[in-house]
């Protein structure tokens, strides 16, 4: 049997977290045969901590209220209730838990990814997670309902929750770190100052990363700009491989198979070998040369090669802003579910013959795009959470003369940032169209 304690240090939420408490007592009957949960303020006010952790199958009965724990924590009212059960058969097979930071949490991708993480849709079945949540002082009352929705979801995999502002704190131990949160572009914003922005806060994510994550911990970048944020994250983490770094293109890679399987009238599992190259923003190129449609080239298939490099090369490029016009937001649901693509293909062996799209460091890469930034190029991984770079692709002047203009724009917006990365004195000379998938 297991046993779980919820505990926070931020004062400020404890008697709000009676009324989880509650829930989770009338929820009592399934939770108990996992864990007890205990309630412990403490006197640090800046950083919330609210945990859920398998600790032992030791239990005691009706602790008083903020009675000390076994753990030498205090309990608190029913979290120190325990439970003598015995172990489940399906604990028995699970295995060592994964520890999973989370930025932005409170934010709307992080509404759909955290429950899919939770339930065991990403990591399998026998795969027990701990989530550790950063917000920030605007966020941390959204961010305690987002734990107490999670609380309330009754995940058996979910072992931990914690939220945090200090990415010191939550990043501890994280073997993966999905990094959402950023700052939108306002209106009248110049894309420097978003770069600027948004990369303070990609640097401090990877001096805290490299200080206190597992040095192997892998890297997804979702805000934006993610391949330079990315790249700075990367850049300010030096203990932690810089190949572990990513910037999520899985979106784009997912757009453009569904476009592709819409014009050949084929449903999307069809398409395969589908390769974004260079930057998440309009300057991206879908890869219609070496993508396959039932096993065979697209320009097979597709005959209408106008269609190719004008309206699907576009449509991609642009898929994010039509959607902002209808929907009145960004992708959130789909990009989760681009998240979660990104991370099975890491951490399941690629299908024969096929790749998957990530923004990764291009260093010693076979296709002569410029070392030292952070580019879509198709990987193939083991399943072990590493990859390689696909070395069997063609080009053609159409590809190359694309793949160098959106290099050129990575080029510049890194020049942006130089002040960041440890390069020198930053420049901003970005093309005119630099613009994001959602800014059309
Ligand atoms: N790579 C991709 O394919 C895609 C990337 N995106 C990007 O993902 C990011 C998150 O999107 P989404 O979840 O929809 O956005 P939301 O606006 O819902 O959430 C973003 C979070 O960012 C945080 N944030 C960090 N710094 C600031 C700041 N200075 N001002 C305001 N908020 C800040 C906020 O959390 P807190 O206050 O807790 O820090 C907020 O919860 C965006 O950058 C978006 O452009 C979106 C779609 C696809
Ligand atoms: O620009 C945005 O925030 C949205 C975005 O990245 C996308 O939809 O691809």
């Amino acid at each position: 049997m297991a046993v779980a304690e919820l505990s926070t240090s931020y004062t400020k939420t404890a008697t709000r977290y009676h009324s989880s408490q509650l829930s989770l007592s009338s929820a009592s009957s399934r939770f108990s045969h996992h864990f007890r949960r205990s309630f412990r303020p403490t006197p640090r006010t800046r950083n919330a901590t609210i945990s859920c952790s398998v600790t032992s199958d030791q239990v005691q009965a009706q602790i008083p209220v903020e009675a000390e724990s076994p753990k030498g924590k205090t309990c608190y009212g029913v979290f120190c209730v325990t439970y003598d059960l015995k172990a489940e058969e399906e604990t028995k097979s699970w295995e060592k838990l994964v520890n999973i930071a989370v930025s932005g949490a409170a934010g709307m991708i992080s509404n759909h990814l955290l429950f899919k993480l939770a339930s065991g849709e990403v990591f399998g079945p026998n795969q027990p997670i701990a989530l550790k949540l950063l917000g920030s002082e605007r966020s941390i009352q959204a961010l305690e309902g987002v734990a107490m929705e999670l609380e309330d979801s009754l995940f058996p995999l979910l072992r931990e929750v914690s939220i945090g502002i200090n990415p010191y704190e939550v990043f501890q131990d994280a073997e993966w770190a999905l990094l959402i949160g950023a700052k939108p572009r306002g209106p009248g914003m110049e894309r420097a100052d978003l770069l600027d922005i948004n990369g303070q806060i990609y640097a401090e994510q990877g001096k805290a990363l490299n200080a206190v994550a597992s040095h192997n911990v892998k890297v997804i970048v979702v805000g934006n700009p993610c391949n330079t944020n990315a790249l700075i994250c990367m850049k300010n983490a030096p203990n932690i491989p810089a190949k572990n770094f990513h910037a999520l293109t899985r979106l784009d890679e997912n757009r453009a198979k569904c476009q592709l399987a819409l014009k050949a009238g084929v449903f999307y599992d069809q398409v395969s070998n589908m390769t974004i190259w260079g930057n998440h923003s309009t300057t991206q190129v879908p890869d219609f040369l070496n993508a396959r449609i039932s096993g065979l080239p697209v320009q097979e298939v597709i005959k209408d090669h106008k269609w190719l490099e004008e309206e699907f090369t576009e449509m991609v490029q642009k898929r994010g802003g039509v959607l902002i016009q209808k929907w009145g937001r960004s992708s959130a649901a789909s990009t989760a579910v681009s998240i979660v693509d990104a991370i099975k293909s890491l951490i399941t062996p690629t299908p024969e013959g096929d790749w998957f799209s990530s923004g990764v460091y291009t260093n010693g890469n076979p296709y002569g795009i410029v070392e030292n930034i952070v580019f879509s190029m198709p990987c193939r991984s083991k399943g072990d959470g590493d990859y390689e770079l696909v070395k069997d692709v063609i080009f053609d002047d159409y590809l190359l003369n694309r793949i160098k203009k959106t290099e050129a724009e990575l080029l510049a917006e890194k020049r942006c940032v130089a002040h960041l990365t440890g390069e020198g004195i930053a420049y901003c000379d970005l093309p005119e169209d630099t613009m994001l998938p959602g800014e059309m």
